[in-house]
C-alpha cells in the first residue's frame, strides 16, 4: 500500500515526519512529550535509516545478479564520525529534514549534537578509509569495507591542569541504529596448536592445523550510501565471541568464572582500538586482533564467491583486495592457507590467485611503525602461517637470487625474515610479495618508499609501484561541516554539481576580486568562527575574537609534526609583546588540537606545555588583547567538523620527508584556510595546485635535510647562534610555564637541545620569517580573501573520489556500476 510504501521510503518533508513520529512510537516506544533526547535522535536515526536500506537492497541484488566485480578495502581502522547528517546529505534530504524538525518544533542540531560518533580510527589512516568508503559508493563502484567493530574506539580526551587524561569510548552504550547484526555471518577464528601433515583422500601431502584456541567472528553491516546516486556498499565489522558463550559443566561444579571464561577470553580480542599512531606495539593481542578479521573477511569473500560466482580459480577477477598498511598484511599467508588447506588447491594456483588479489598502501616511512613481529610469537599464535610465510620467502628469494646473482647482502636485506638478533617478520616485506600493487599516498612519498624503505623491491619490481595522492570526501568536509559555504560556492558557481565533480570550483577562480563575493566570503568564515568561539568558551572557557586570526594545527601529537615549533613561535609573541607592549602585531587566536597515544610521554608533554602557555598568556593583560592560545579537546572527526570552516591559517610544519600526505591540510584549505607548511607529503601538491604565491612555504627540503643530517646535525649550535631562540627555550626552562618549576618541561628542552631528531631548530628562524609575512598578508583583507578564494577554487584535485578513480583506473582495474536511484 502506497502510504506504508510511502511512510518508510518517501523523502518529502511530510513523509520524513510521519515517519520520524512512527519510529519514536514503534522503535523508541515514546510518545512526544515524554522523549529524551536519546529517542528523538534515534526515532530521526531510523528515519533516515529505512531510506538506506531502502537503496541497500536494490543495490545488493544488482551487485549479486550482475557478479559485479567487487573491492575490499581491509583496515584496522574506519574513523567514521557521525553518521546521521552525511547520510542526509547523501540522501539529498537536508533541507526536507531540517524543515520537518521546524514544523515538530525540534531542535534539529540538539538531535545531530545527541550522536557518539564510532571512533572506530586514531587518525589520517582511519580517516582516508572512511572517505574511501564515501567515494567508493559516490563513484558507484561495487566495494566492501572489512575491519573491526571494537567495544571501545579510541579514548576520548579530557583536558585535566593542563594534562591529556585518557577516558575509555563507551560508544556503544545507546546502542547504534546505523549497524545491522548477522547473527548467522560467522566463522571461526583459531589460533595456536601445531600443524599436521597428512595424505589425503587422493594420496596428496596435505597440512591441517590443530590449533588451542577457537572462537568465532560475527559481521556486523553498516551502510555506507554514495551522494545523489542509488549505489550503497557495504562496510562489514567483525565483533569477537566466544563459539560456545557458556560452560553449563563449569557452572555445574561452581566454577562460575570457568563459566564465563571462553567468553571473556573471546571477546577480548575485538574490545578494543589499540591507541597508537605509529609507533608499533607490537602486542600478541594486536597480532590477534589482526589476524581475526582478516581470517573472518577472507572467509567471507570465498564464501560469495562460491554463493556467486563459483570455483575459485577466478577469485582475483571477482574480488581485489587493497591492505590498508601492513595492519592486515596477515591476509596473503591467511588466503594461501584457506586455498591449500581449506579448499585443496595445491601451492602454485593458490600463489597465483593470491599475488593478483592483493594490492599494499604503504602510510608511513617512519622505522618505527613498520611492523614486524617476533618469529616466536608468531609460530605460537599462527603456526600455519610462519609455515606459509617460510616458502613463500624460500620461493621469493631463489627469485632474488636469480635476478642478483651473489648478492647475499641484497637477499638478507630482502628476506621476509630478519635475522639479526631476535628473529622477526617483516609485514611490509610480505606484503610486497604478495601484492601486484604497491602504492605511497602522495607523490613526495611514493618517491621517498621506492628511494629508500622499499628500494630493493623498487629494483625488483618497478612496475608494481605507483602513487596515488590522498583525497577527503567533500560532502562531509565540505556540505556537512561548512553549509554556508557550500551554499555560497553553490550560488557562485550557479549549481552544486561540484559536490560531486570538485574540478568545478574552479568557477570560483573569476569571483576571487569579486568585492562582494569577498564579503560573503569573510561572512561565512566569520560565521564559523563564531560558532567555533561559542563551542571553545563553553568547553574550555577560552573567549576567542571571531576577528582576529585563528591559527589552526590540529592533527595527531607526534615530533615529526613539530607542535612544539608552533608552540615556540607563540612564545616569541608573546615575547615580543612583554618587551615592547606598544609594538604593533597582527592579533592571534592559535587553536591547537590533537591526542597523544597514551604511552607517549614526550608528546604528552608537548600537550602540556601548550595548555601551560595558554594559562600564562591568556591571563596576561598586557598580552591577552593580542594573542590568545586555546587546546581543543577531543579532537576527533566531530569537534574536526567545527575546526575546519574556521580556520583562517592552516599549519602543516613537519619536517620534510615525515608526513606521509596528510589530510587535515586538504580539509582546512577547502574551507577557505591558507596553509603555512613546509615541502612534505601532499603540501607539495597542494602548493603545487593553489600557487606558490597562494601558499606560505618555509623550511627545508627532503634533500636539505638530509645533507644536514649527513653532516652531523647539532641543535645546540642552532640555539646558541639564535638569541630569539635561545630566550624562548630559556624562558620555557626558567620555569615560567611551570610555576617555577624549572624540570617540568626539561625532558622536552634537553631532548631539543641534544637530539631535536625532527630538525625544529633549524627551522625555526624560517618559520618566524615566514608567520610575519603572513601577518603582513592579513592585514589587507583583500588580498587574504582572494587567496582564500583562489585557495578553494583549485582544490580539486584533493576529492577522494578522485583518489578512488586512480585506484579503480590505475590499480584495481575496475569498472563502476551505476544502480538507478529508484
Ligand atoms: C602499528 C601502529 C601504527 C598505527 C597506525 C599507523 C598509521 C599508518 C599511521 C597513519 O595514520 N599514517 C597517516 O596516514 C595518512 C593517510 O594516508 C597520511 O595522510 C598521513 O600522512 C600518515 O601519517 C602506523 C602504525
Amino acid at each position: 500500500d502506497p502510504v506504508r510504501e510511502h511512510t518508510r521510503t518517501g523523502l518529502s518533508k511530510a513523509a520524513l515526519m510521519q515517519a520520524y513520529i512512527d519510529n519514536l512510537f514503534y522503535i523508541q516506544g515514546r510518545f512526544r512529550e515524554v522523549a529524551t533526547p536519546h529517542d528523538r535522535y534515534m526515532a530521526a536515526a531510523f528515519t533516515a535509516r529505512d531510506r538506506l536500506l531502502d537503496r541497500w537492497l536494490k543495490s545488493a541484488q544488482v551487485f549479486k545478479t550482475t557478479h559485479a566485480r567487487t573491492v575490499c578495502y581491509l583496515s584496522a581502522e574506519f574513523l567514521l564520525g557521525p553518521h546521521l547528517l552525511n547520510n542526509l546529505v547523501n540522501l539529498g534530504i537536508t533541507r526536507a529534514s531540517r524543515e520537518a524538525a521546524t514544523e515538530m518544533d525540534l531542535d534539529f542540531n540538539a538531535i545531530l549534537e545527541e550522536e557518539e560518533e564510532p571512533g572506530l580510527g586514531n587518525g589520517g589512516l582511519g580517516r582516508l578509509a572512511a572517505c574511501f568508503m564515501d567515494s567508493l559508493s559516490t563513484c558507484q563502484i561495487p566495494a566492501i569495507g572489512y575491519g573491526i567493530r571494537y567495544e571501545f574506539g579510541i579514548f576520548d580526551q579530557a583536558i585535566e591542569d593542563g594534562w591529556q587524561v585518557e577516558k575509555s569510548d563507551t560508544w556503544l552504550r545507546n546502542g547504534n541504529p546505523w549497524e545491522i547484526p548477522r547473527p548467522k555471518i560467522r566463522f571461526p577464528v583459531l589460533y595456536g596448536g601445531y600443524t599436521q601433515s597428512y595424505q589425503d583422500q587422493d594420496g596428496r601431502a596435505r597440512t591441517r592445523w590443530v590449533p588451542d584456541q577457537e572462537i568465532d567472528g560475527m559481521a556486523y553491516d553498516t551502510p555506507v550510501l554514495g551522494y545523489g546516486v542509488g549505489n550503497v556498499n557495504l562496510l562489514r565489522l567483525w565483533k569477537a565471541e566466544a563459539s560456545q558463550s557458556f560452560d553449563f559443566q563449569a557452572f555445574n561444579v561452581g566454577d562460575y568464572y570457568g563459566a564465563v571464561h571462553a567468553k571473556i577470553e573471546a571477546e577480548t580480542i575485538s574490545k578494543v582500538l589499540y591507541p597508537n599512531d605509529e609507533p608499533e606495539a607490537g602486542k600478541a593481542l594486536r597480532l590477534k586482533q589482526q589476524f581475526f578479521f582478516v581470517s573472518c573477511s577472507l572467509q567471507d569473500m570465498i564464501r560469495l564467491h562460491l554463493n556467486t560466482v563459483g570455483p575459485l580459480e577466478t577469485f582475483a577477477d571477482k574480488f581485489v583486495v587493497q591492505l590498508n598498511d601492513t595492519h592486515p598484511s596477515l591476509a596473503v599467508a591467511e588466503l594461501m592457507r584457506l586455498l591449500m588447506d581449506e579448499q585443496g588447491m595445491e601451492w602454485e594456483p593458490a600463489w597465483d590467485i593470491t599475488r593478483r588479489t592483493f594490492c599494499y598502501t604503504n602510510h608511513t616511512l617512519l622505522p618505527e611503525a613498520l611492523e614486524t613481529w617476533s618469529v616466536n610469537l608468531f609460530e605460537r599464535l599462527l603456526p600455519r602461517h610462519l609455515e606459509i610465510v617460510y616458502e613463500i620467502n624460500r620461493r621469493f628469494l631463489d627469485e632474488v637470487r636469480m635476478r642478483f646473482l651473489g648478492d647475499e647482502s641484497r637477499v638478507a636485506r630482502m628476506s621476509l625474515i630478519a635475522e639479526e638478533g631476535v628473529r622477526r617478520v617483516r609485514m611490509a616485506h610480505l606484503a610486497v610479495v604478495g601484492s601486484r600493487a604497491v602504492n605511497g599516498v602522495a607523490a613526495l612519498h611514493s618517491e621517498l618508499v621506492k628511494t629508500t624503505i622499499l628500494k630493493d623491491f623498487h629494483d625488483l619490481w618497478p612496475e608494481k609501484f605507483h602513487n596515488v595522492t590522498n583525497g577527503v570526501t567533500p560532502r562531509r568536509f565540505m556540505v556537512v561541516s561548512n553549509p554556508r559555504l557550500a551554499h555560497l560556492i553553490t550560488e557562485v558557481c550557479g549549481d552544486d554539481r561540484w559536490i560531486r565533480d570538485l574540478g568545478r570550483l574552479r568557477e570560483l577562480e573569476s569571483h576571487a576580486d569579486d568585492p562582494e563575493v569577498q564579503a560573503r566570503w569573510r561572512q561565512v568564515k566569520t560565521a564559523a568562527k563564531q560558532d567555533l568561539a561559542v563551542w571553545l568558551r563553553q568547553n574550555t572557557g577560552v573567549e576567542l575574537n571571531p576577528a582576529v586570526m585563528f591559527d589552526v594545527l590540529a592533527k595527531r601529537f607526534h615530533e615529526y609534526k613539530r607542535q612544539h615549533l608552533s608552540i615556540l613561535h607563540v612564545i616569541r609573541c608573546y615575547q615580543r609583546l612583554k618587551q615592547n607592549p606598544g609594538q604593533e602585531m597582527v592579533p592571534r587566536a592559535f587553536v591547537f588540537g590533537g591526542k597523544a597515544a597514551p604511552g607517549y610521554y614526550l608528546a604528552k608533554l608537548i600537550i602540556k606545555l601548550i595548555n601551560s602557555v595558554a594559562e600564562v598568556i591568556n591571563h596576561d593583560p598586557q598580552v591577552n588583547g593580542s594573542i590568545r592560545v586555546v587546546f581543543m579537546p577531543d579532537f576527533n572527526v566531530k569537534n574536526g567538523q567545527r575546526l575546519y570552516p574556521a580556520a583562517d591559517l592552516s599549519e602543516q610544519i613537519s619536517l620534510a620527508g615525515k608526513e606521509a600526505s596528510g589530510t587535515g591540510n586538504m580539509k582546512f584549505s577547502m574551507n577557505g584556510a591558507l596553509t603555512i607548511g613546509t615541502l612534505d607529503g601532499a603540501n607539495v601538491e597542494i602548493r603545487e595546485e593553489v600557487g606558490a604565491e597562494n601558499f606560505f612555504l618555509f623550511g627545508m627540503t627532503v634533500d636539505e635535510v638530509r645533507q644536514k643530517q649527513s653532516a652531523g646535525y647539532r641543535p645546540w649550535d642552532i640555539y646558541n647562534g639564535d638569541p630569539e631562540l635561545k630566550a624562548d627555550i630559556d624562558l620555557i626552562s626558567s620555569g615560567l610555564f611551570s610555576y617555577g618549576d624549572t624540570n617540568l618541561f626539561r625532558p622536552l628542552t634537553d631532548h631539543l637541545l641534544h637530539q631535536d631528531p625532527f630538525m625544529v631548530l633549524a627551522d625555526y628562524r624560517a618559520y618566524l620569517d615566514c608567520q610575519e609575512r603572513v601577518g603582513a598578508v592579513w592585514r589587507d583583507p583583500a588580498q587574504w580573501d582572494r587567496m582564500s578564494i583562489l585557495n578553494v577554487a583549485r582544490m580539486g584535485k584533493f576529492s577522494s573520489d578522485r583518489a578512488i578513480r586512480e585506484y579503480a583506473e590505475r590499480i584495481w582495474q575496475i569498472e563502476p556500476l551505476p544502480v538507478a536511484l529508484n
